[in-house]
């Protein structure tokens, strides 16, 4: 796009008028699936939802939520917030973390680059840490690229590595870590086979150990920085995969949320604390879960916990998590640009904004929404409310989460008048059907359903237009399923509950007092994905979408 000729202003929709007050609902974690017993959307009381779904047939439709449609590298990449509420927001498809590591790998910039180069002035000397999560999830990090990192740095002069695992079970089968620490562990072996001293030096449970989000509890990442930067834990073990095997074993273990631990050597002294002179790279490529901790790599003025020792460490992300922060300054690989996004269009158009979700999503809806950006655009046109999210619980506890607050913050927002874009995150399909917990997670499900019900009511009021839809499915689907689609059992004949995400298809419905007479869905879009929602959007708002934006998903027929 040439420089000269672009503007901010958008066309007006030759059909479609300005000054409706929009709702936009974004539930996490929920997807559309064949309704049977592990389908918790179906099996929960969600009227709201399903009157959307048997109204009006031309207002509800599937919209893709995964791999390529959401810029992930394969169809079997299932979607995730991130990439979800990048495309919703964005409305076009951008190559996504996954990917660019994946081709920077394959070309091998990735260790001309300099992040690499940076980190390499510490082989001679230090240690090389590696600190991420270690499965083949592929939402935030995945376990091939970290191989080839390891391969890459060891042909590169990298001495002595250390790796502090974080174990998985959110984004993958719980239980399944022990199978990738052993994978790690027998790469590692063949490293030492050729005179590298190679090991894992310490690890835990991503939701207990390193992997907060959005500051939502700091202690996460304490533990995290107690175990990798300074060596102690209450766990010590001579091995890893007898670390992660003799922790599932205490009643209620889970890979989630096991807790950290060190490696030792046969005096008890841990075999990789990180010091003055190592390097160290995170190598998740996702950025919502790593910021905390690349912050309390990097900043000198820090204060969110005492970190006891602060090692002079050369220090790159996998990619950098925050453009706006430039946190960290190193990375391996540049992050997607992701640019225009419909909420700085919306803004410089005069739409007044409003966005809301308790703090486990915040940074989806404003953040991921905004192409990896934090703040607003301008100020004065938009509200970001962030409602406490409890912390130092696991959601099945408190399965409604804070979906009434954000609804009745949503409610307030429309009845004010002040804005003409309400748009929320509500989490618990998402945030409890990671837990594995059925029961809880029908009890998430109607609560999400509750909410929109508040925000639809408050809508049908004011006289304005809702969009309902969803990021990526989780809660519509429970069960890990063979190939014909029935649960598979595992060795002892028991159903193998399904904690991630999921390949399926996501609902968006369209509706409310002030939709124009004529607009329907088109039937011309059937591969819809997320990204068309944004120029769906737009048109709702009175404009038509910039000519480079995935196509709307919008008709008006007289
Ligand atoms: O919890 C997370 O970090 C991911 C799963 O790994 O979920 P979501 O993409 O919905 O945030
Ligand atoms: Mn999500
Ligand atoms: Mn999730």
């Amino acid at each position: 796009m040439g420089s000269s000729d672009f503007s901010w202003k958008l066309p007006d929709h030759p059909k479609l008028p300005k000054g409706k007050t929009i709702a936009v609902i974004v539930l996490d974690g929920w997807g559309e699936a064949s309704p049977d017993q592990y389908n918790c959307i179906h099996v929960a009381d969600t009227p709201t939802m399903d009157s959307l779904k048997n109204g009006a047939p031309e207002k509800w439709r599937l919209v893709r939520a995964h791999g390529t449609a959401v810029g992930l590298p394969t169809e079997d990449d299932m979607g995730n917030s991130e990439v979800g509420h990048n495309a919703l927001g964005a409305g076009r498809i951008f190559a996504q973390g996954a990917k660019l590591v994946d081709s920077a790998l394959a070309s091998g910039k990735i260790f001309e680059g300099e992040g690499f180069n940076y980190i390499k002035e510490s082989f001679e000397q230090g240690t090389l840490h590696l600190i991420g999560l270690l499965s083949d999830g592929g939402v935030h990090s995945r376990l091939d690229q970290v191989q080839l990192l390891l391969k890459g740095a060891s042909e590169r002069g990298a001495k002595r590595i250390r790796l502090h695992i974080l174990t998985d079970g959110r984004d993958v089968l719980d239980g399944s870590s022990i199978g990738f620490v052993e994978t790690l562990e027998n790469d590692l072996s063949e490293l030492r086979n050729k005179g590298i001293d190679a090991q894992i030096a310490s690890g835990g449970g991503r939701m207990y150990v390193t992997m907060d989000r959005y500051e939502n509890d700091w202690g996460v990442v304490k533990r995290g920085w107690d175990a990798q930067v300074l060596g102690e834990a209450p766990y010590k073990f001579r091995n890893a995969v007898e670390a992660v095997k003799e922790l599932r074993k205490e009643p209620k273990a889970n890979d989630q949320y096991l807790p950290p631990f060190v490696i030792v050597d046969e005096s008890g002294k841990s075999v990789g604390p990180i010091v003055d002179g190592d390097a160290v790279v995170t190598f998740n490529f996702r950025a919502d879960r790593m910021t905390m901790l690349a912050k309390a790599l990097e900043y000198e003025d820090f204060d969110n916990f005492d970190r006891v020792r602060v090692p002079k460490i050369k220090y790159a992300g996998m990619l950098q998590y925050d453009g706006e922060l430039k946190l960290p300054t190193r990375y391996l690989v540049s992050p997607p640009e992701i640019e225009r996004t419909s909420g700085e269009y919306l803004v410089h158009n005069g739409v007044r904004t409003f966005a809301c979700s308790e703090t486990v999503k915040f940074g989806h809806v404003t953040f991921f929404w905004n192409g990896n950006r934090s703040g607003c655009f301008n100020p004065s046109m938009e509200e970001y409310v962030e409602v406490p999210s409890d912390s130092g619980i696991t959601f099945n506890v408190q399965p409604k989460m804070k979906a009434l607050e954000i609804a009745e913050k949503a409610r307030d927002a429309i009845l004010s008048g002040k804005f003409d874009q309400v748009r929320v995150n509500l989490p618990n399909g998402d945030m409890v059907g990671h837990t594995g917990d059925i029961e809880a997670t029908v009890v998430a499900c109607k609560a999400a359903d509750e909410a929109v019900k508040t925000i639809l009511d408050a809508i049908e009021k004011v006289g304005g237009i809702y969009v309902v839809t969803a990021d990526h499915g989780n809660a519509e689907d429970m069960v890990k399923r063979n190939k014909s689609g029935a649960p598979q059992l595992d060795k002892s004949g028991n159903i193998q509950i399904l904690t991630s995400h999921t390949l399926q298809p996501v609902p968006i419905a369209i509706g409310g007092p002030g939709l124009a007479p004529g607009v329907r869905f088109r039937t011309d879009v059937p591969s819809g994905g997320l990204a068309n929602v944004a120029a769906t959007v737009m048109n709702l708002h009175g404009f038509e979408a910039p000519s480079d934006y995935e196509t709307t998903l919008i008709e008006v027929v007289n």
